[in-house]
């Protein structure tokens, strides 16, 4: 996400719709959804060699009324390859990788998840992103990177605003009622068939009230506002736009779009998705990927890189989607989730209530910053997954990373590492393996003395990326061996990177590559 949108956090906002390349069409039940664009090209996966696209520009451009003004999406055209993958492709070239691939995904409606600044007045409020360098909020009713349902939950709010005269937020006096609204679909519905899940996704709501908590004089008001738009949104209607309507309080006066008190209004509580497999749960609180499918087929792609009953350090976790995706298909043998926030792990724990029971595997999750002390966290694990903010890796675990092999030679632990893995208070542990000795804060002495061999980064972030890559080039620690691109925010200047990292210098291997048709990197997921 490429965008700088001021001070807030708001996410860049590529382009529209909801049509896919895949020729899907708009949902005729959903109400107050905006008329459909052009037709759609046809289904666009580019996996062999991205320049060879034939597809026209034309028929990928982005046809949205509010590109002008919108900070959210910076191209307008071919959005199928946006301008970063001509210079992704030439950064694998030279390092090595020329059978990277890029996946353009969906290209309209894929956002699934878009948190969005409500300023104007309650008779014509805004509700939308920031005009680029400003806190001017541009109004993007029609925003064709929205999932429809996203673009029709909006038009029900702004007509639930008129009606009970609902203040937007007013910044520089700090008065108004809503500040905020997140809206994140979910298409997990198991009574649809299959090929309708997708439209007609329900959206999760999350009003961020400007009031301290529930006994603030307004949050009559905002119960009213909850009724209204599950009266006209909700199960008894025609057409079900809404799941659940929950609200968060912020009274504070800086950027940060979420307070900390949450409660739950209305609708259902859970929230679930599908992706990588299994089914995931989202609290609203919680990191979740904007674009379901792309992530999905990102996941999918991983998952082939974890060998069967590999032990896996899922950091940077979020709710431990991709490490719970992991344990369930790869069947491994231990997945470790950490992640800062303490708010994902409600979902992480309601996602493995409904992993398969037939995994047997030691999953945990840790509250934990992966920049202090990293090392611990990569010993005994075969695959480290990282999947860092748009900033990329803390440079202590860059660090770690690059210098793993000079802990293997030592085979013993620092005593940092060794006081850090014994002292660890309640990593919260779901499974275990029932031959294993991994209890409470410590590691079996096998999986202690073993360090990974497979490195898999997943980057939101191309610069960053390019950085780390480099550097972990250079130590001579790791050889990349595959890399693919997924297009997660068409109309962006932005690439996801699937890259796969492997243990040593890749010299050797590349060398028995030149004399053999096929090699498989041996001992790659083996202890050292
Ligand atoms: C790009 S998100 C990925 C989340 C998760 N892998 C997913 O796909 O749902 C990055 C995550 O890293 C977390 N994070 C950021 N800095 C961290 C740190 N120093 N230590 C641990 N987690 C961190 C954020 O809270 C966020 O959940």
């Amino acid at each position: 996400m490429a965008l700088a949108i001021s001070l807030l956090s708001l996410q860049p906002r590529p382009s529209p719709s909801f049509f896919t390349c895949h020729l899907t069409s708009p949902s005729p039940g959903i109400p107050l959804s905006p008329p459909p664009p052009p037709p759609p090209p046809p289904a666009l996966f580019l996996s062999q060699d991205p320049k060879s696209n034939p597809i026209s520009s034309s028929s990928c451009a982005l046809h949205c009324p509010h590109f002008q003004s919108c900070s959210g999406c910076t191209h307008e055209y071919n959005l199928h390859h946006p301008p970063i993958l001509d210079e992704a492709i030439e950064f694998f070239r030279s390092i090595g990788v020329s059978n990277f691939t890029f996946d353009s995904c969906r290209l309209w409606g894929w956002r699934c998840r878009a948190k969005l600044a409500v300023r104007g007045s309650s008779i014509k409020p805004l509700i939308g992103l920031y005009e680029e360098g400003t806190h001017n909020v541009v109004d993007i009713p029609e925003c064709k990177a929205h999932h429809p349902s996203i673009n029709a939950a909006v038009d029900l709010l702004k007509q639930a605003m008129a009606e009970l005269n609902i203040m937007p937020y007013d910044e520089d006096k700090g008065t108004g009622e809503l500040r905020y609204v997140q809206m994140a679909v979910t298409t997990y519905n198991t009574s649809l068939p299959a090929a309708e899940r997708y439209r007609k996704g329900k959206v999760q709501i999350a009003l961020v009230w400007n009031s301290r908590n529930e006994s603030s004089p307004s949050f009559g008001k905002l119960n009213a506002l909850a009724n209204y738009m599950w009266i006209r949104g909700g199960p008894k209607r025609e057409v079900h736009l809404i799941h659940s309507i929950w609200a968060n309080f912020q009274t504070s006066t800086n950027n940060v779009i979420f307070g900390n008190r949450w409660r739950h209004l209305l609708g259902e509580r859970d929230f679930w998705e599908h992706v990588g497999g299994i089914d995931v749960s989202m609290v609203p609180s919680s990191f979740g990927q904007a674009n379901t499918r792309a992530f999905d087929s990102l996941l999918r792609k991983l998952q082939k890189y974890v060998p069967y009953g590999a032990s896996v350090v899922d950091l940077y976790a979020g709710a431990g989607v991709i490490g719970l995706s992991l344990a369930a298909t790869r069947k491994c043998r231990s997945v470790k989730c950490v992640e800062v926030n303490k708010e994902a792990k409600l979902s992480f724990e309601k996602t493995v209530s409904r992993l398969p029971t037939t995994s047997d595997c030691s999953i945990s999750w840790h509250q934990a910053d992966t920049s202090k002390e990293p090392l611990p966290w990569l010993m005994g694990s075969d695959v480290v997954v990282v999947d860092p903010p748009r900033k990329g890796l803390d440079s202590s675990l860059l660090t770690a990373l690059q210098s793993l092999s000079s802990i293997k030679i030592k085979h013993n632990l620092p005593e940092s590492t060794e006081r850090k893995v014994k002292t660890e208070k309640r990593p919260w542990i779901l499974r275990q393996r029932e031959t294993s000795t991994h209890s409470d804060g410590q590691m079996a002495q096998d999986e202690i003395q073993s360090l990974p061999q497979t490195l898999i980064y997943i980057s939101c972030g191309w610069d960053s990326f390019k950085e780390d890559c480099m550097s972990l080039l250079s130590s001579k620690e790791w050889h990349l061996d595959k890399a693919h691109g997924y297009n997660f925010f068409p109309g962006t200047q932005s690439v996801e990177v699937l890259a796969v990292f492997k243990r040593g210098s890749g010299v050797n291997i590349k060398r028995k590559k030149s004399g053999k048709k096929k090699r498989i990197t041996s001992g790659a997921f083996g202890h050292p």
